[in-house]
């Protein structure tokens, strides 16, 4: 029998919690305290075990915020913040049933040992299509104890879509409703405005046809939670287009450089991309403060690149080698204020690569704007200029040219380029030519859809690919070693001198 069937009555030994509404009474702090503490034996090790937690050593949990939603008939669903020892807040959506379909099994973390639910099966409420329903419903309703949707729009949300979790469970997770809602539930909030959803707001309100819209975002005692936003149906991944495309490149004998004229193949792809790029910074630019960067702003951006790049050589010492032509790089780009050269400021996409574009019947749609996930909130929305977003995603050329050398293997991992030094030098060439081709064309595109042109920019753009291919080696080197080659060959390159 479902356990909220006894929604009230006595489960294991102990009387359950009554719905939000009783508990209301409890100031938040408390009632997340008597609800979560006996929870935490379990969720502690699980926790742990997740992609999505970033700390190094579970220091104890500390239950921060709660609203439950469900009884009557329905399993409880849970809407839970933790606090580790460092103050680090998690989003745990958390499912009660005192048994668990074999369907959810997966799901599952434990048993709770003590209080309100003991003998409960607890488990993760994203797999569950009758609590993800029931929290879009309670979104619907604008309200669910502390839990609240800030809609955007005049329209409610639609209720009654089936909803599935999204595959890709990277920083956050996500649920799909009918192909038509996205719910992005951000499991490290942080108090504050949040940068994506401020970004999504203002392009919505914009009509910004390059984004997905913006339904409303959910905030739970000051923190941000998540939001909903549209769904883009059969939306292709822009990062496994471009790979795909260029395995093609790699395996067919035509010449691989078609020369100058209209961009064809993947190279219109990426010259779209820089279209859509352009007109999403247009947008971004009328919503947010846009200023000129001051000669000492300027210098202290490169200042703060080169604090960047110390930090990185203390983890990553593979970088060590190339520091000090890297900080010549950061000079060159520190003194254009000084030499008159203007470097204009803005609200921008922040951590923009192949993985954030989807392509969309001929278009490309730009999600995730959350920005960087190392680097803190505030800092995320402060204004940067645009040419960052744009050295981005030339890095993401390079990738995914690397990434086509390699056997499809289920993780794509960078490996040896081929068989023999001479197929191998002759692969690495035609992928090198592949990933320059569709940085000029998604510079052009960049142009052509009103962006400033990136050509005419180059300090400025090698500086900041520099910058990016940094933070991309402690990325790797804390995510994926294995993937650790990619951007460091791109440091030497740059290192070298041979930016393009
Ligand atoms: N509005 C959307 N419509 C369709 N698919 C989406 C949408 N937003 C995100 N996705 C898919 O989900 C993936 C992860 O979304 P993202 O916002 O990048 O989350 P994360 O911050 O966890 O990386 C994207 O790469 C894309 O494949
Ligand atoms: O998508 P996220 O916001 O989580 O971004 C982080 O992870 C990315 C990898 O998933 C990482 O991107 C790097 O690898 C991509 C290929 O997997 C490549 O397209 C990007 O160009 C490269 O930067 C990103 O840096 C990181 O912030």
């Amino acid at each position: 029998m479902s356990p909220a069937a006894h929604h009230g009555a006595a489960v294991g030994g102990a009387r359950r919690p009554a719905r939000t509404a009783p508990l209301a009474a409890e100031p938040g702090h408390r009632r997340a305290e008597t609800l979560l503490r006996p929870l935490l034996p379990v969720l502690t090790p699980w926790l742990a075990t997740r992609r999505w937690y970033q700390g190094t050593t579970m220091t104890a949990l500390r239950p921060a915020g709660i609203t439950v939603i469900g009884g009557e008939g329905r399993p409880d669903l849970l809407v839970a913040v933790v606090e580790t020892g460092s103050g680090t807040a998690y989003q745990l959506l958390l499912g009660m049933r005192s048994e668990l379909p074999r369907r959810l099994e997966p799901a599952a973390i434990g048993t709770v040992p003590y209080g309100p639910w003991a003998g409960q099966r607890l488990y993760d409420a994203v797999a569950d299509p009758a609590l993800m329903g029931a929290l879009l419903r309670a979104l619907a309703g604008r309200r669910a104890g502390p839990l609240r949707l800030d809609p955007a729009g005049r329209h409610p949300l639609p209720v009654g879509l089936v909803p599935r979790p999204l595959a890709v469970d990277q920083s956050n997770s996500a649920v799909v409703y009918g192909d038509r809602l996205l719910l992005k539930l951000y499991r490290r909030p942080e108090p504050g405005p949040h940068p994506e959803v401020e970004a999504l707001r203002a392009l919505t309100d914009q009509d910004c046809p390059r984004t997905p819209r913006l339904h409303g975002s959910l905030h739970l005692d000051g923190l941000t939670l998540g939001l909903v936003e549209e769904f883009l149906p059969g939306a292709e991944d822009g990062w496994q287009r471009a790979v795909a495309h260029a395995r093609d490149h790699l395996t067919t004998a035509a010449d691989p450089d078609p020369g100058p004229g209209p961009a064809v193949g993947f190279a219109a792809d990426a010259q779209a991309l820089g279209r859509a790029v352009a007109e999403t910074h247009g947008a971004l630019a009328r919503a947010f403060p846009r200023t000129r960067l001051s000669a000492e702003d300027i210098a202290a951006d490169a200042a703060r690149m080169k604090r960047r790049l110390t930090a990185a050589v203390a983890e990553v010492p593979q970088l060590a080698r190339h520091r000090s032509r890297l900080a010549a790089l950061f000079d060159e780009y520190g003194r254009l204020g000084a030499r008159g050269c203007p470097v204009l400021a803005q609200r921008t996409h922040g951590d923009l690569h192949l993985g954030q574009a989807l392509y969309t019947g001929g278009d490309w749609h730009l999600v995730d704007f959350e920005g960087e996930p190392a680097t803190p909130a505030a800092e995320r929305a402060l204004p940067q200029p645009v040419l960052r977003d744009v050295a981005g995603m030339l890095r993401s050329f390079d990738y995914a040219a690397r990434a086509a050398l390699l056997p499809a293997g289920p993780h794509h991992e960078p490996a040896d380029p081929g068989t023999g030094p001479g197929r191998r030098l002759s692969r690495l060439r035609r992928a090198g030519a592949w990933a320059q081709r569709n940085r000029r064309a998604f510079c052009a595109g960049y142009a052509d859809g009103g962006g400033e042109d990136p050509a005419c920019r180059a300090a400025q753009l090698t500086a900041f690919e520099a910058d990016r291919a940094v933070y991309e080696a402690v990325y790797e080197a804390r995510h994926r070693p294995h993937w650790l080659p990619v951007p460091l060959a791109a440091v030497h390159r740059l290192a070298g001198g041979r930016a393009r």
